[in-house]
């Protein structure tokens, strides 16, 4: 049922987004450890945020080919639930990451065309979940949080033996035919959801969870 569609509101700034993505009726909130963004959080500000987040609600740390060290200075101060892992981490890394850091890994994998389908059963094997995201164009500041969308049909129907979740150019306006196509059970939003970038609106926020479980 459409109902069921779990949302993930990524890039969350400001501690009043988190009663607003509440409101919205996110399942999932999104903190981005990743200086080059516009959403990037410090640690002190994720942990009070993260702190403020009802049971139940799933809190993810966005980062991107993090090393240990940084991974270990998150996590000693921000009281997360998941790791979304953004960058080129291998399927070793994402193993490696999951067993030294015991917290549920989502592996983020860029697509443009059918050459990049292979490797969502590749890391399916490795990481605790999957987000199916665009691919970003090479000369791209960031690895995700473009919105930009791909193809759905190249997804329609595929299905891994770990939960997945559709990101990429998702807005209130096409999340709904995103869903539709792919028989995602899940998505996940940034900058569709933004005002400007790396600022939130609690309106587009409700839109868009109300759109995808439509
Ligand atoms: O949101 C960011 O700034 C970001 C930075 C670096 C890597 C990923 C990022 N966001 C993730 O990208 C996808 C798609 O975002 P959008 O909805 O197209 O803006 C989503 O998973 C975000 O979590």
């Amino acid at each position: 049922m459409a109902s069921d569609i779990r949302v993930k509101l990524c890039g969350l700034t400001e501690s009043s987004d988190i009663p607003a993505a509440m409101l919205a009726g996110a399942n999932y909130v999104g903190f981005v450890f990743f200086p080059k963004s516009p959403r990037n959080l410090d640690i002190h500000d994720a942990a009070f945020m993260a702190r403020s987040v009802p049971e139940g609600i799933c809190k993810v740390g966005l980062t991107v080919n993090a090393d240990d060290a940084t991974l270990e200075a998150i996590l000693d101060k921000v009281p997360l639930d998941m790791l979304q892992l953004h960058g080129t981490e291998t399927p070793m890394r994402v193993a490696e990451v999951s067993a030294k850091f015991g917290l549920p890994v989502m592996k983020a994998v860029g697509i443009a065309d059918e050459g990049d389908l292979p490797k969502l059963d590749e890391y399916a094997r490795v990481a605790d979940q999957i987000l199916v995201d665009a691919k970003p164009p090479k000369d791209a500041d960031l690895p995700g949080g473009n919105g930009l969308s791909f193809d759905w049909r190249l997804i329609a129907n595929r299905r891994w033996p770990v939960p997945w979740m559709l990101a990429g150019g998702l807005t209130p306006d096409n999340v709904a035919e995103a869903v539709r196509l792919t028989g995602a059970r899940q998505v996940d939003v940034s900058s569709g959801v933004e005002s400007a970038p790396g600022v939130k609106d609690g309106d587009k926020m409700t839109a868009f969870c109300r759109a995808a479980r439509a």
